[in-house]
């Protein structure tokens, strides 16, 4: 069951839709009201001037043309009207869903972000708001104008003839019943393609980003197997609800044509038997016909449609109000003391501990590496430091406070985290540092020059472009861009993982020590690069081996103590 919370959450989404988008709205509504008036009249017209040639009535003939000329001077007016606020109205409705779901997406911490696939949001971005555009916003007015038809027509039936009215009415319970058959079926279906469709964008995603592997291990052609395999899923759903929408309308075609031959025979029997009904009111009749049995066709389609696509601004909104840490309440506005780390137990599968009681101190303004074996739990530790997860034994104190109770943005503000894939945006080097912040020159000038980019900078300039997540820049230059943005955001705390894995040696060093020369900041650098130069630099060197820290101290300690620390040297040279 849906918490009230989380369908205020919905109803925000659907509110975007109208916000300042109101005027429009009413406006498109009094246009298709006029339009379906101007509909109706125009069948009111026909019988008129049916009946002026029954009767040989010039004069009617005549009265009735100045009104046809009438009516459409103002329906080409309403047309007009029509066609220029109505695309306003759905750009603005689209435009506002869309710019609210991505700002509400970059308001999810990292931790919930990262437990989620991009495609969800992907899809829910481009395919669901083609579908919320057509089923939702565009429906709304055509049932608007069908149910406005219908009434007005039903009026006019009665006022011709009551008799007939019956009669239409008996006729068009087949239609109703056709159209009953349509059910939830067609918004089971059209979640389904959702569905389909996120798992589509997913392999799109997945392929496109590992195009390089699937180059270099030549494995094209099950590439092209995995991206044929959804593609078929994903077309396979839309063409079931195709077909389910074909046989309705077939069906409702049949139906529709019946009960239109139906009501003409019974119209053209009582006319003939002198009942009253003269044939304008006959082909009138035939003619409201398509107002009622329009509705019947249509409007169960059109209501699962809306439906769906409410449904699925419903799974955004979920999606986004899910997974979203129990917020911590405090601030903390700096770093000053230590980062303590008391028996630490965590596991990504809660039976299988990664870290095991692990004790640690990391003390403000001091460097330090993290050295070890492949899976001993380095960057567990350090995603675990950066907040990635809450659900841990033990704790990880900040300055005192534990950072289950720190407020996400506070914590973001505390640290960098630089990682072995720095993500670089397809702009100039200068707002890849800045990440499209404002800072003085002289700051950017800076840290550009201690994470040593100042040589790159002369030569190709701060508007260089960096090309597609970099491709224009070499590793090494990618790694002192995210040092660059670390450095120019100021944050006490470095959380480095493998930066420098990726670079060749003279490049690592250099990066390294750019790193180590950072005074003041608080430095943890999980590192494979067991260089005595540089390991030499760091204030402690951490040591860890299945889930815990086995050994700590400066380089000379742990070479002298001949353990763990030793042994890993050792095979390093
Ligand atoms: N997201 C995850 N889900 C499940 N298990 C994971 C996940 N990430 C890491 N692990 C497991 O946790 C263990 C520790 O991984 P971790 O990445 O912390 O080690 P590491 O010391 O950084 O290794 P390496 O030096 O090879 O990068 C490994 O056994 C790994 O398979």
């Amino acid at each position: 069951m849906k918490t009230k919370q989380n369908k205020k959450k919905n109803r925000e989404f659907i509110h975007q839709l109208y916000y300042k988008n109101r005027i429009n709205f009413i406006v498109t509504i009094i246009l298709t009201i006029a339009m379906s008036s101007l509909n109706l009249m125009i069948s009111w017209l026909i019988q008129q001037i049916m009946d002026c040639t029954a009767n040989q009535d010039m004069q009617a003939l005549v009265r009735s043309a100045w009104i046809v000329i009438i009516v459409v001077v103002i329906y080409t007016i309403a047309n007009v009207m029509y066609r220029a606020v109505y695309p306003r109205f759905l750009q603005r409705a689209m435009q506002q869903y869309r710019d609210y779901a991505f700002s509400r997406l970059t308001q999810k911490s990292l931790r919930s972000f990262s437990k989620e696939g991009t495609a969800l949001y992907v899809s829910a971005l481009t395919n669901d708001c083609t579908s919320i555009e057509n089923n939702y916003l565009a429906a709304t007015f055509t049932l608007i104008e069908l149910l406005f038809c219908f009434l007005g027509a039903l009026i006019m039936m009665l006022y011709y003839s009551p008799v007939m009215l019956v009669l239409a009415v008996a006729l068009s319970f087949l239609p109703v019943a056709v159209s009953m058959t349509a059910g939830n079926r067609l918004t089971e279906q059209e979640k389904e393609i959702s569905k389909k469709n996120e798992r589509f964008v997913s392999i799109v995603n997945e392929l496109l980003s590992g195009f390089p592997v699937i180059k270099s291990f030549r494995a094209e052609t099950q590439a092209s197997r995995l991206f044929s395999q959804r593609n078929e899923q994903a077309e396979e759903a839309k063409k079931n609800k195709r077909r389910t929408e074909q046989l309705i309308s077939l069906l409702a075609n049949d139906a529709g044509i019946i009960a239109q031959m139906g009501i003409f025979l019974a119209g053209a029997w009582l006319a003939i038997s002198g009942k009253g009904v003269t044939a304008g009111v006959v082909i009138v009749f035939v003619q409201l016909m398509n107002y009622i049995l329009n509705p019947i066709s249509q409007v169960p389609l059109l209501w699962s449609n809306r439906k769906a696509a409410i449904a699925l601004m419903e799974k955004l909104s979920d999606a986004l109000s899910e997974n979203v840490r129990e917020e911590g309440r405090e601030k903390l506005n700096g770093f000053s003391e230590k980062i303590e780390v008391k028996d630490l137990t965590y596991g990504y599968e809660p039976e299988s501990p990664v870290l095991k009681d692990l004790d640690v101190q990391f003390d403000a303004g001091k460097s330090y590496a993290i050295v070890g074996g492949s899976g001993s739990g380095k960057s567990t530790l350090l995603n675990l430091l950066m907040g990635s997860s809450s659900n841990y034994q033990g704790e990880i104190c900040i300055d005192g406070v534990s950072i289950k109770n720190i407020e996400s943005e506070s914590l973001y503000q505390l640290m960098t985290s630089v990682q072995q894939n720095v993500f670089v945006f397809n702009d100039t080097i200068r707002n890849n540092v800045t990440m499209f912040h404002e800072f003085p020159d002289k700051e950017v000038t800076l840290a550009l020059e201690r994470s040593g980019l100042s040589e790159f900078i002369e030569k190709r300039g701060e508007e260089f472009v960096c090309g597609e997540n970099g491709a224009n820049l070499s590793g090494g230059e990618r790694q002192r861009i995210s040092i660059a943005r670390a450095l120019l955001r100021k944050s006490p705390i470095l959380l480095v993982d493998e930066a420098t894995a990726a670079l060749d040696a003279a490049t690592a060093r250099a990066v390294s020590f750019s790193i180590l020369n950072l005074v003041g900041m608080t430095r943890i650098v999980v590192t494979h690069r067991l260089e005595e130069a540089i390991l030499r630099r760091y204030d402690k060197i951490l040591v860890m081996k299945n889930g815990t820290i086995c050994e700590q101290g400066n380089f000379d300690t742990l070479m002298q103590q001949k353990g763990q620390f030793y042994s890993l040297f050792q095979i390093a040279h």
